[in-house]
């Protein structure tokens, strides 16, 4: 802040290719600030283009220099928190789903949708220093179709439950039952809502924003006006004061290679430092107690093969993040060479 002492600080609410719009109240009231240039360029460009993870994603705290109507972003100030994944494409790239986050709202549904191995992907991809809470939507269909559905769902969760990951049941379009997750909604606080398509995301922002609108009587009947919809990355403010960011649903969801499997695993980490080889494979040595506990049913082994999975995966991405990092740094010692330095300033053509 000290270089930039006419700026003010704001937050990014979306972000579109050529800009951003950015808050600087929880009126809801948005603007819009020209980008730095050196954020819209590829990042492979030889003039100091920033790589994608650099540049702000919503969910970040910028300062801001001009009138409020014709702001330019002056800088982008240090995160907390970064939710990101693996992008799709060959080449190694991370995509920054949103900053600053307390909380991220893992949204499944309890229909044919459920599955908790997909929930175990998104903890182990999308926590990024924030805490998760597992949200399950559609109670009240799990609880019409049986008496079991949802105990039985919930206890599928028992694993994660027992390793401090709080699971919620809610019906998302009702303010009552959304009133569960208040304990992560208070002023000041921050939610990301991750999930695929269709596990209730808007619905749930949606109930949440309605809560207002019933308390002020703003109740507009059959008008949808101010309805939400996913269609790209935005942060709203909720009458709670809490701000929340939907994310459009993710189909594919590739690790960075900086997730932690351990602290996602750890009652399979613990059992496997109980074998009698340390560097037991799990497969048929003797004294092995990830097998033994698969055998007497207190280890899931669909668990225990979705953690060799995502270890694989994480890897095989953390393995792909090393090269690029040596690339990079191969890159910086080449162009202080100074004929490097002339050609990019000058260009080489
Ligand atoms: N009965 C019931 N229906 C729900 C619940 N949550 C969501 N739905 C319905 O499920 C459908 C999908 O919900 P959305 O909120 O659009 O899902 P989304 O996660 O925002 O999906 P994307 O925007 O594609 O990412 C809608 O028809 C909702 O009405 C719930 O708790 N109970
Ligand atoms: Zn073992």
């Amino acid at each position: 802040m000290a270089e930039h002492p006419a700026a003010w600080p704001a937050r990014i609410v979306e972000q579109h290719r050529s800009g951003y719009q950015i808050a600087v109240d929880a009126s809801g009231d948005t603007h819009s600030v020209e980008s730095l240039p050196e954020w819209q360029r590829p990042p492979n460009t030889r003039k100091g283009g920033v790589d994608p993870e650099q540049r702000p994603a919503v969910g970040d705290w910028v300062l801001v220099e001009g009138a409020l109507e014709s702001g330019k972003v002056a800088a982008l100030l240090p995160r907390r928190t970064a939710i990101k994944r693996g992008a799709a494409g060959e080449h190694y790239r991370q995509q920054l789903i949103a900053a600053n986050v307390d909380t991220v709202f893992v949204v499944c549904g309890l229909d044919a949708d459920f599955n908790p191995r997909r929930i175990e992907r998104y903890l182990l991809l999308v926590r990024g220093g924030a805490e998760p809470v597992v949200v399950l939507t559609k109670a009240d269909m799990a609880m019409a179709e049986g008496a079991d559905a949802l105990p039985g769902a919930v206890a599928a969760l028992a694993e994660l439950a027992a390793q401090g990951v709080a699971v919620r049941t809610v019906n998302a379009r009702e303010a009552g039952s959304v009133a569960a997750l208040k304990p992560w909604l208070g002023p000041g606080r921050t939610v990301v809502l991750v999930g695929s398509s269709g596990a209730g995301k808007s619905t749930l922002t949606n109930t949440l924003l309605g809560i207002e609108r019933m308390k002020t009587g703003e109740v507009r009947g059959s008008d949808s006006r101010g309805r939400h919809t996913t269609t790209h990355r935005a942060l709203i403010p909720l009458p709670t004061g809490a701000c929340m960011i939907d994310t459009p649903g993710m189909r594919e969801l590739k690790p960075t290679g900086e997730e932690d499997v351990a602290e996602n695993f750890g009652d399979v980490e613990a059992l496997a430092a109980q074998c009698r080889f340390r560097d037991c494979a799990h497969d048929r040595e003797p004294g092995c107690a990830v097998r033994a506990a698969i055998e007497a049913g207190t280890l899931d082994a669909q668990r225990f093969a979705n953690y060799r999975k995502l270890g694989d995966e994480v890897a095989g991405a953390a393995g792909r993040l090393a090269q690029r990092r040596a690339e990079t740094a191969d890159d910086k010692t080449q162009s202080k060479a100074p004929g490097k330095r002339l050609a990019d300033k000058y260009g080489k053509r």
